[in-house]
């Protein structure tokens, strides 16, 4: 017999022996990582296990199970063998704050758009992410002279014109609306706009100009479970694989037809005939005057998409259900926007920020709704950190529990459960300003906050004045509004409205 068939009949029969040393190596791993958090408390299959966490993601409602975990569990709680949640509002600010030593997990490894290719949210390492900050900052902000508002008015008023070409009831004719598909459509074309010049159009079209919303739809759910594990999101990094599982510019349809149209945009700008021509500033060309290089450029500017459609339309969404449902909070931001004097067709964000009703429905909708479902862990510094009183081990990942942190009750009083504008009125400065820093925290924080926050603030400031001054809306069924799922985002679908023009009253 030669040596390899002994070495292989050896093995064959100690395979019991070895199983059992390996199963045993398995749970001693297991039961020392266990050990390290043994003190925080969670859902039981949580301390041993990433399973109880991907079966939360694997429901599309992990907003609502993490917010169960908050009451049973306390401020952290365990919610895998290496990751806390947190909705203390010091400890998410600490952080998140400039300096500190806390850095992005794994998990925002999942945002990569081409596999290897980072971007501003993807990136991990804290000197690249700042640099890149700073070359995207005035850009996204508008401070370089770049003004978007005429753009989004544009997009205002074309969502106003489809629903006065297509959807105004009049009895006995009913025409529901899905006001869940056509506020992604307004989204979908004020970023696409601000991204590469070229808006979609699907406000125009009424259609989901090509099928980007549908396949991207499909595609999240595979994503985020993907995203949730490290391990198999760094293999699908790896690009000979993740070349076969991304969408490409060829594609005809979806994320890959996006890729194509951001790779010609970007490419126009970077040849140096038609660079000349590019006379007012926008997003994309500050993001090339602060060095960008063209693959950044683009990797950008479909981040930029991806970030600033499913947010905003999250937050239409919610904040229109919210007051559709409230009959008071309706009644109330109609009549300040019919007595206020406002710019016509389409307010101005000036006007709109001083219209302090509506800045209450807003904040309270934010609030009542914050649109990212996702866990925006951050891991804690290698000598280990102090959270509430309790010693965490360096290398732990500690998320944040966005849907509680917005449910503090030490905050904004013990009805936080309940959509209610006017606990943003009345109130003394320092209150309100203390009330609104926590809802800010919906777009992030510290180093890590949301670059797109004016855009998205200038689109919720002209959208409800505009939707509420020229129509009258009902829910078609109150009791069953909207289909939705935490894909990361929280997303809705299927919320039947039907639509009227409005009579006022003089
Ligand atoms: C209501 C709407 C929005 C909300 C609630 C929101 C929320 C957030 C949150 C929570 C983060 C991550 C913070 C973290 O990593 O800890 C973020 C990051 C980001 N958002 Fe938004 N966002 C919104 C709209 C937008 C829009 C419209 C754009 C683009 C125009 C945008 C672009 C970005 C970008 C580029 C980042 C990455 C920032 C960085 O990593 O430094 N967002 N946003």
């Amino acid at each position: 017999m030669s040596t390899s068939f002994s070495i292989i009949a050896i093995l064959y029969q100690a395979r019991w022996y070895i199983a059992s040393a390996l199963f045993a190596s398995y749970l001693a791993q297991n039961f020392r990582v266990y050990r390290r958090l043994s003190h925080v408390k969670g859902p039981w299959l949580a301390q041993f296990s990433d399973a109880w966490l991907l079966g939360v993601i694997y429901r599309q409602r992990a907003h609502h199970e993490f917010y169960s975990v908050k009451k049973k569990f306390g401020n952290l709680a365990r919610i895998g063998p290496n990751t806390l949640i947190t909705c203390d509002i010091d400890q998410v600010t600490r952080m998140n704050a400039p300096r500190s030593p806390y850095v992005r997990s794994d998990w925002y490894l999942g945002f990569r758009l081409a596999p290897g290719i980072d971007n501003v949210f993807s990136m991990r390492d804290e000197k690249a992410h700042a640099k890149r900050r700073a070359q995207m900052n005035l850009g996204y902000t508008g401070k370089e002279n770049i003004n978007f508002e005429p753009q989004i008015d544009i997009h205002v008023l074309n969502f106003i014109d489809l629903i006065q070409r297509k959807y105004i009831s009049t009895y006995p004719e009913m025409k529901v609306m899905d006001l869940a598909q056509k506020a992604q459509y307004f989204t979908i074309d004020v970023i696409t706009d601000l991204a590469t010049g070229a808006p979609f159009g699907d406000l125009a079209t009424d259609s989901d100009q090509h099928d980007y919303l549908r396949t991207t739809m499909e595609a999240q759910p595979a994503f985020v479970m993907i995203g949730s594990v490290p391990s198999v999101n760094k293999f699908i990094q790896i690009p000979f694989i993740g070349k076969r599982l991304f969408p490409t510019a060829e594609d005809e349809i979806g994320m890959g037809k996006m890729i194509g149209i951001a790779q010609e945009k970007v490419a126009e700008r970077f040849d140096p005939m038609r660079r000349l021509k590019i006379e007012k500033p926008d997003i994309l060309q500050s993001f090339i005057n602060h060095n960008l290089t063209q693959e950044e450029t683009v990797s950008e500017s479909l981040l930029l998409i991806l970030g600033g459609s499913d947010t905003t339309a999250s937050v239409i969404r919610a904040t229109m259900l919210c007051i559709l449902t409230s009959p008071q909070a309706y009644c109330t931001l109609q009549a300040e926007i019919d007595a206020a004097t406002l710019s016509s067709p389409v307010v101005r964000d000036e006007e709109a920020r001083k219209l302090v009703y509506l800045q209450a429905v807003i904040l309270e909708g934010l609030r009542m709704h914050p649109p990212t479902g996702g866990l925006l862990s951050k891991v804690t510094p290698p000598e280990g950190d102090t959270i509430n009183g309790v010693f965490v081990p360096g290398g732990v990942n500690i998320a944040t529990n966005t849907w509680a942190l917005m449910r503090s009750e030490n905050v904004f009083g013990p009805d936080v459960d309940c959509f209610r504008p006017e606990r943003w009125l009345n109130v003394s400065e320092a209150k309100y300003a203390d009330m609104a820093r926590v809802v800010d925290m919906t777009f992030g924080s510290g180093r890590f906050k949301c670059l797109g926050r004016t855009i998205a603030w200038i689109e919720l400031n002209k959208i409800f004045v505009e939707l509420l001054r020229n129509f009258d809306w009902a829910v078609v069924d109150p009791t069953n509004p909207w289909k939705s799922a935490n894909l990361g985002i929280i997303v809705h679908r299927e919320f039947y409205v039907r639509v009227t023009k409005r009579v006022v009253q003089e």
